[in-house]
């Protein structure tokens, strides 16, 4: 039977450090601050980001929410954000995504300051990610690489993502191939995909199509994580058959309470990352 990775409590402890560095920031007088755009009304961006705030306030950020109905113009947002770039009181920005369908994410995530990019969206950004080079990492695959490393060490391993977003699939297996581990990407022109996530040593999902993943596409002992967030009946699962594939892999993680929680305090790292360069 699996060890069921804790991420809330992983993420418990890693606010503790940051606490930390920010009561120190503080003692210099620096206030970590961070400011975010939300727009329309999609409940679970509004949930994810009362989540942001409270993260925020726990860890001793400055954090503002600026909500919009999604009449908002284009124009007006990218104007918001070279206002916020101008700001140097002002550590992190970041846009709440998905956006309405007027407005282009790909314009708006170039318009922030790649120093203020602490969704670590910006192309300069997963540039210097690609490159190896220390940078503002993306939040969610960051957090996948600490949860794991709470595991195992990634040197030789094989990696199998399957999923290919900007913001999860791509980066995240960057971010392994970084640490030396194979790293295999699966997606929907996957050619018998079962054939491919039993080769996995560690084998992360993130597709957002509940019970993907079945007991017999993963191999015995293998690490799994799980980033699907999906309803079914009112019930939050993940893209993973948790109950099956905990029989079979050494570790997995839950949904909720597994990547969800590393994502926003991986954000909370960014912004105080960002306060620290001075
Ligand atoms: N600008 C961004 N937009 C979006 C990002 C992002 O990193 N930056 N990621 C997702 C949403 N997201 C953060 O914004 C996020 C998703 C899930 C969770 C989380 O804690 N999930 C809980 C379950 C929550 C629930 O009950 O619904 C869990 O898995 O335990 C946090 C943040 C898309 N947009």
């Amino acid at each position: 039977m699996a060890v069921v990775i804790d991420g809330k409590q992983i993420a418990a402890s890693y606010r503790e450090t940051l606490k930390k560095r920010v009561s120190a920031l503080r003692a210099r007088g620096i206030v970590p601050k961070l400011k975010v755009i939300l727009i329309g009304d999609d409940p679970a961006s509004h949930s994810y980001v009362r989540g942001k705030e409270r993260a925020a306030a726990d860890i001793g950020i400055d954090s503002q929410v600026i909500r919009f109905d999604d009449t908002i113009s284009e124009r007006e947002v990218l104007e918001l954000i070279d206002s916020m770039n101008a700001d140097d009181a002002l550590h992190g920005i970041l846009v709440q995504l998905p956006l309405p369908k007027h407005i282009d994410e790909n314009r708006v995530i170039m318009r922030i300051s790649p120093d203020k990019d602490v969704d670590g969206f910006h192309p300069t950004n997963v540039g210097k990610m690609m490159l190896g080079l220390e940078t503002l990492l993306p939040c969610t695959p960051h957090g996948i690489l600490h949860l794991v490393k709470t595991q195992t060490d990634l040197v030789g391993k094989h990696v199998v993502v399957v999923g290919r977003s900007q913001i999860v699939g791509k980066p995240v297996g960057m971010l392994f191939l970084n640490e030396s581990a194979t790293v295999t990407y699966c997606h929907s022109k996957t050619v018998d995909l079962g054939a491919m996530t039993r080769q996995a040593d560690i084998l992360i999902v993130a597709v957002g199509r509940a019970g993907l993943v079945t007991k017999e596409m993963v191999k015995p002992g293998a690490i799994v994580i799980d980033v699907g967030v999906n309803r079914v009946d009112g019930r939050l699962v993940g893209d993973v058959d948790f109950e099956g594939v905990r029989d079979v892999a050494s570790a997995i993680t839950p949904v909720p309470g597994g990547v969800g929680p590393m994502t926003i305090t991986m954000l909370m790292h960014n912004t105080v990352e960002v306060a620290s360069r001075g």
